[in-house]
């Protein structure tokens, strides 16, 4: 798999990823700890409305109290007097305090007084005949009983009632003497009508949104009871909660509805998804170019210099300074190895043109300078000349001797050689053997006689005894040819055809005495 695949593959395996962690994060940690606190926000809606709700039935409980231990209401249930009437039963009072009836009873339940607002007086008989227990459906009493009475239990009771379809909020108290020395002498009732004013009385104390439907008419399956004024664990996120009250006599009444502020847990929508996606891609692509500046970048850079250089020989070196340090670390070492890779391929290059014996340059080396030298001659750029150097009585210093002390030798004269054309513009080579060739930048006679005399004697001055021919000391025979700068047809002739002509001379020389130069000008 290529770099740039890879970090294709990682890119959208980091995406995906991300992704997956994102919306594991949302809803497995997010979504449960908001979806808590809208619970938690509702619940507590509930309960500011039930208090709300309570708040609301005391004002009325109390006001009920306070007329019952009341001395002189005593002696009014005992003896009824207009007076007492005009003077404290007072409507305007009863209206003040939200109170849409009373009723006052003597002991034996005989009606002594009833208050009924204007806006009941549609449901103000079967109110009071619900307060008696003279209804159809109401066969007890809200009044306290004769058996109570008898047995001087005092007691209130409240609560709320669907009567004539409308739900009104009832309570009702024994009315005894202050001191609560004497007997019961009746009780008070007094309701409330649950209508708009009192909502509203409950939406300020509670400030939670609100509905109470009638339902003591509906003709729908039967709703599964859920007190609202007992029930206290609110479970799930809705948008509304209801509850539904039934009366005393289990018949479904109302139905408490709240309305909740936070109607539902946030919801990824589809914009919020592009969005995020935006931001995890924005996030992650930004990961990517950096990953893929400071490393991916490095390699692909090490991959492209590695298969440059194995296809034309070409070793560059890669860039040594990184953003992460182990980056760093690995080009170092890379120039160093192309150091010494370079340092090897250098060395097995002068192998190839360097003779292994005397480490002068081989017949390849030769050849390759000779290319130059013919070049230059064929572009009459300039001329040059050949010698031809050759160990007189080699085989006979090999068995006089032995190979070893033959190869000290051909050593000692290949130093000797280039020792002498050190100052010359001039290649020295081991043609072959016991052989040499000199090619010398250089195209006149007169020096290049002087510069083959001055090899001879050099290497006879070396003194390596070989009492041959009358001479006391190795010698060499040189033969050789001047190729004059300016030739006719030059580009006709390869540099075979001069060293055959080098080769004939030295031929000659051999013939003719050796230890001796024999020069030609090339033809
Ligand atoms: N020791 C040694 N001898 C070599 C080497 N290369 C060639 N020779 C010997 O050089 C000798 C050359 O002998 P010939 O070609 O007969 O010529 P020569 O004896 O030098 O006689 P002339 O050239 O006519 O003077 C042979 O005996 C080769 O074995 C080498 O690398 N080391």
């Amino acid at each position: 798999m290529t770099l740039k695949r890879f970090s294709l593959l990682l890119l959208s395996s980091l995406l995906i990823s991300v992704a997956c962690l994102v919306m594991a994060i949302y809803y497995f940690f997010y979504l449960p700890g908001i979806n808590a606190e809208v619970v938690d926000q509702q619940q507590q809606e509930y309960i500011l409305l039930k208090a709300a709700f309570s708040a609301s039935a005391k004002n009325l409980t109390t006001l009920s109290f306070d007329y019952a231990v009341w001395d002189s209401l005593v002696e009014f249930v005992a003896q009824p007097s207009d007076e007492f009437i005009e003077n404290n039963l007072l409507p305007n009072a009863f209206e003040v305090a939200n109170v849409d009836a009373v009723f006052i009873h003597k002991a034996d339940q005989q009606l002594v007084w009833q208050y009924l607002d204007s806006s009941i007086t549609e449901s103000a008989s079967v109110l009071r005949g619900f307060v008696e227990g003279k209804t159809k459906t109401n066969t007890d009493t809200l009044l306290p009983s004769l058996a109570e009475i008898s047995a001087q239990i005092a007691s209130t009771r409240h609560g709320y009632y669907v009567i004539a379809g409308q739900l009104f909020y009832v309570t009702n108290t024994t009315i005894l003497p202050s001191e609560g020395k004497g007997e019961i002498a009746g009780s008070i009732t007094m309701a409330r009508l649950v209508d708009k004013e009192m909502i509203d009385e409950i939406t300020g104390y509670s400030m939670v949104k609100f509905a109470i439907d009638n339902m003591s008419n509906s003709t729908a399956d039967p709703l599964p009871s859920n007190d609202f004024f007992s029930q206290d664990q609110l479970k799930v996120v809705n948008a509304s909660h209801s509850w539904l009250i039934r009366n005393k006599f289990d018949d479904q009444a109302v139905v408490i509805t709240v309305h909740h502020r936070k109607t539902s847990s946030p919801k990824l929508d589809a914009v919020s998804v592009v969005l995020l996606l935006l931001i995890i891609t924005m996030i992650v692509t930004f990961s990517m170019m950096m990953l893929s500046r400071f490393l991916i970048s490095p390699l692909i850079h090490f991959n492209n210099n590695i298969n440059d250089s194995s296809n034309d020989n070409l070793m560059t070196k890669v860039p040594s300074q990184h953003f992460i340090d182990e980056i760093d670390n690995v080009s170092n070492s890379f120039n160093q190895l192309l150091i010494r890779f370079a340092e090897q391929q250098n060395y097995l290059e002068t192998l190839t043109v360097q003779d292994a014996l005397t480490e002068i340059t081989n017949r390849r080396g030769l050849e390759a300078f000779a290319d130059n030298a013919i070049t230059a001659w064929h572009q009459q750029e300039s001329g040059f000349s050949v010698m031809m150097i050759d160990i007189d009585h080699f085989k006979l210093y090999n068995d006089r001797h032995d190979h070893l002390a033959g190869d000290k030798a051909l050593v000692d004269v290949a130093c000797c050689l280039m020792e002498t054309m050190a100052c010359y513009n001039a290649l020295v080579a081991r043609y072959g053997g016991e052989e040499f060739c000199v090619i010398v930048q250089d195209d006149k006679m007169e020096s290049i006689t002087h510069v083959a005399e001055r090899l001879r004697n050099a290497v006879e001055s070396l003194h390596i005894k070989h009492d041959v021919d009358g001479t006391l000391w190795l010698t060499v025979s040189i033969g050789g040819v001047v190729v004059p700068k300016l030739f006719e047809h030059a580009e006709q002739y390869l540099f075979h055809d001069v060293l055959k002509q080098a080769d004939k001379q030295l031929y000659i020389a051999k013939k003719t005495g050796r230890n001796k130069v024999v020069l030609n000008v090339f033809k």
